[in-house]
């Protein structure tokens, strides 16, 4: 029996650097993780293309697709729905592939009702007023959006403690190497390699 893949999240507050924290990894030569791609109701932005930075979706069809039980998590953030389509993750899984999910703090902690044995990682600024300048100066929010992302980012650092790990993102190569070494890691956790020594064992 294969082992099944690894759920890794990646949380934290807006603008901390998620995306491009994210996006690091994954053009890093010995990335080998699947990125889940989310699905979401607000308007693309210049330069995101359907399909690779989200999946972008009427509210109507969202809506149809929670019903459905469809979606692994979502949540309602700034006035739209951010979610994770769930048989893409189940099929990765299965293939004994880790999947690596971007989300934001309260579909993190539904994934973790639903995974318990995911790997949540919160990723936090070195302080509040660097996670400002990052949202400011990503350009792509007006004022009244930055201090309602400055509001949730405060409730967000307060749920820190539901995670396994937090890794502080000062620069983004140093955060990068820090991920990392947390998923190799956890690959050697007893509770994930048991089920092999056991069939192991049944076969002596
Ligand atoms: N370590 C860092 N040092 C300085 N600037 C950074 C760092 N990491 C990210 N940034 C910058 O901060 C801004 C926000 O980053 P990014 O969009 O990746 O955040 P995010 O957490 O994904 O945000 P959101 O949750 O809103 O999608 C960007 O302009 C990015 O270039
Ligand atoms: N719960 C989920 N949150 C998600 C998902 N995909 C992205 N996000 C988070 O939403 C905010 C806003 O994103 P933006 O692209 O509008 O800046 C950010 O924190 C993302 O991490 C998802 O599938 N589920």
């Amino acid at each position: 029996m294969s082992e099944r893949g690894l759920l890794i999240v990646l949380s934290g507050p807006s603008g901390v650097g998620k995306g491009t924290v994210r996006k690091a990894i994954f053009e890093s030569e010995d990335n080998d993780f699947q990125y889940s791609i989310s699905m979401t109701t607000r308007k693309k932005r210049v330069g995101e293309i359907e399909g690779v930075d989200y999946f972008f979706r009427t509210r109507e069809e969202f809506e149809a697709l929670i019903e459905a039980g469809e979606m692994l998590e979502y949540a309602e953030y700034v006035n739209n729905y951010y979610g994770t389509p769930l048989s893409y993750v189940n099929k990765t899984l299965d293939e004994g592939k880790d999947v690596f999910l971007e989300i934001e703090v309260q579909g993190a902690m539904q994934v973790k009702e639903k995974v318990p044995d995911g790997v949540f990682i919160f990723l936090t600024p070195p302080d509040l007023t660097e996670l400002k300048s990052r949202i400011l100066g990503r350009g792509t929010d007006d004022l009244a959006v930055v201090e309602k992302r400055m509001r949730i980012a405060r409730e967000e650092i307060e749920m820190m403690s539901n995670y396994d790990y937090a890794v502080v993102n000062d620069k983004v190569e140093f955060a990068v190497k820090r991920i990392k070494e947390i998923i190799s890691s956890e690959h050697y956790r007893v509770n994930r390699v048991i089920d092999k020594y056991k069939e192991m064992l049944k076969g002596m």
